[in-house]
């Protein structure tokens, strides 16, 4: 591994891409108990690197934790959005790769995206990626998607202003928006199919984000609720028993609940606890709509914000970001809806 002070000595001209690993599938092998668990080191990710890459781009790679990224929480989230706001803070990198494990690289991100926009105009690319088959599974995937996201990550800074982005199974996508939507799938993503309209959302949240929230290196409790045929008051209650400061429901079809999540909704909103609204569906934008009761209207009026394009992980992670900020009802409103 060349560190990037003898390069940028050598006078090289290469572009510098800094790899963060984090652990996650890509680096993920079947140990004795049978489970899949991260065990390959930053430098044997590296090493799996085609030669024309690592002539023509100056890449290091660095471990910051070696974890399945279904165990994380908001405080190793939170570490990994700052060590890449750090390291993208001076000249030393001109891209930064941040392997992760899938089931939840949506949330950190979408946290990495926000925890770099306060710091003003990014300067670097920033690229997440990992892989759905362990590195020693019949044809890994880990090897072509780290080598997408460093090739990516070493195009040109004025790029970088749409944000965070996803490298996977050969499409690059903006990390607003993007969810996993496959278990098994090698291409195990899906972004928000109108980009103009995630970009459009990403934007609105971004103004509403004040600067200071995010530097606090926590965030309050939101939890996520899913809503079902019958579901009752009993788990929302519970998360404001627990000190829940927003919740997150998880909607039925474009957004609609019952009856008693609506008294529900209407109760915890009283209570000054921030309620954000999104979908279980795969597609289609959230909205009120239905009335009746217990439809996306009703959980509205009883003080609910709907989230249109971050489903339940990423709007969880945004509201906790807005709550830390200590913004109102007002500026929630117009993070997620305008
Ligand atoms: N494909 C993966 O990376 C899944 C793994 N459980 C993780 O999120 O770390």
């Amino acid at each position: 591994m060349t560190p990037f002070r003898a390069r940028a000595r050598s006078g090289a001209a290469h572009p510098r891409v800094l790899v963060l690993t984090t652990g996650g599938t890509i680096a993920a092998v079947r140990g004795s108990d049978g489970g899949l668990a991260p065990a390959v080191d930053a430098a044997d990710l590296r090493s799996t690197l085609p030669s024309p890459l690592l002539e023509r781009v100056n890449v290091e790679a660095r471990a910051l934790m070696s974890v399945d990224s279904a165990a994380m929480d908001v405080t190793s989230a939170y570490a990994i959005a700052r060590h890449v706001a750090a390291a993208s803070a001076g000249d030393a990198v001109d891209g930064i790769v941040v392997t992760h494990g899938t089931d939840t690289m949506e949330e950190t991100a979408l946290l990495t995206d926000l925890v770099l926009a306060r710091g003003g105009r990014r300067r670097v690319r920033v690229v997440f990626t990992g892989a759905q088959r362990g590195a020693d599974q019949p044809g890994a995937d880990g090897p072509g998607n780290l080598a997408r996201a460093v090739d990516t990550a070493s195009g040109p800074a004025a790029d970088s202003e749409a944000g965070v982005l996803i490298a996977f199974a050969g499409r690059t996508m903006p990390a607003w928006g993007t969810r996993k939507l496959s278990t098994v799938d090698l291409d195990a993503f899906a972004a928000w199919p109108d980009r103009h309209e995630a970009e459009q959302s990403r934007r609105r949240a971004l103004a509403a984000v004040p600067g200071g929230g995010l530097a606090t290196g926590s965030l309050p409790r939101v939890d996520t609720v899913a809503l079902y045929p019958g579901s009752d008051a009993v788990v929302i209650d519970a998360c404001r028993a627990a000190g829940a400061r927003g919740i997150v429901l998880e909607a039925m079809g474009a957004g609609n609940a019952n009856a008693a999540a609506v008294r529900a909704v209407r109760a915890a909103a009283a209570a000054g606890v921030a309620v954000v609204v999104t979908t279980r569906v795969p597609h289609g934008p959230a909205f009120a709509d239905y009335g009746g009761g217990g439809g996306g209207t009703n959980l509205a009026r009883a003080g609910a914000v709907f989230s249109p394009v971050l489903r339940a992980g990423q709007a969880r992670i945004l509201l906790a970001a807005l709550l830390a900020a200590g913004v109102g009802h007002g500026e929630v409103t117009r993070a997620f809806t305008g």
